[in-house]
């Protein structure tokens, strides 16, 4: 099983890369995997990847790609190439359009020479509240069906997991099983800010709920000592899964 180390993301939001990769020397310690999102990426480009990579880090390249089928998977199998260990896309995209950018990483990395990525679509974003799904988006009904209802068919259409919030954890894993797997941001240590975030849970709670890996961003980045803050996430993390009560 993946103890707490493993199953923490960090995501390295911000846009100056000598700080990111101060931050990847400080964090390697505690940290299972670094996500690169839209900030780092659309400011550090591909360079950035490779150097994190040359550090030994495990990448997460989150762009939460979502457009037409042809367009999501011809991206996703050029970022595959650059030999990134998880990549996103965005449900709401579609079945079609999930499937084709799982089978074009999976060729972009085998073309490459690289491992395929884990390929995951984010359901319904952490910072969108029920009062926002229904009244604002427009959308009918619980977020946590619609979730849940995204999971399966991300399933179906053969990618190997989701990102959710904690708060749907124990639902996708009731539908889709133990070997799916879920990713959780809108992670706050108790006492910590919440920010944007809407939908959240503490490290341990979301753990002991069956996430297979946390992201956690500003609770560490944001920190005096970032070191420490991951470290105590991932010792909350490792106390809830040597109790063996994950769900
Ligand atoms: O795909 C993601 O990683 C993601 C999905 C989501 O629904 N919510 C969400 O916060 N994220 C990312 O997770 C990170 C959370 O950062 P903090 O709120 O600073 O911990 C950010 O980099 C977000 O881009």
């Amino acid at each position: 099983m993946l103890n707490g180390k493993d199953r923490l993301i960090v995501a390295l939001d911000v846009s100056d890369g000598r700080r990111a990769l101060e931050l990847v020397d400080m964090l390697a310690p505690f940290t299972g995997m670094f996500k690169v999102g839209m900030e780092l990426f659309y400011s550090g480009g591909a360079d950035m990847v490779k150097e994190i990579k040359k550090k030994g880090g495990k990448i997460f390249l989150d762009l939460k790609m979502h457009d037409i089928p042809n367009t999501v998977s011809r991206a996703a199998g050029a970022l595959a190439g650059l030999g990134v260990d998880m990549l996103n896309v965005h449900a709401a995209g579609g079945r079609e359009m999930m499937r084709q950018a799982a089978l074009a990483a999976r060729e972009g990395a085998a073309a490459a020479g690289n491992k395929p990525p884990l390929v995951i679509a984010v359901t319904v974003l952490t910072s969108i509240s029920q009062e926002m799904f229904n009244n604002e988006m427009g959308l009918q009904g619980k977020i946590i069906d619609r979730v849940t209802a995204w999971a399966e068919i991300t399933r179906e259409a053969g990618l190997d997991g989701v990102v959710s919030s904690p708060l749907e954890i124990a639902a996708i894993r009731r539908a889709c099983g133990d070997d799916f797997i879920i990713v959780t941001p809108g992670i706050r240590p108790s006492g910590s800010v919440r920010a944007d975030q809407k939908r959240v849970m503490t490290p341990g709670e979301a753990v002991k709920d069956g996430a297979s890996y946390i992201v956690a961003g500003r609770p560490i980045t944001g920190a005096e000592d970032p070191a420490a803050a991951a470290r105590a996430i991932t010792e909350e993390m490792d106390a809830v899964l040597e109790k063996g009560c994950v769900r």
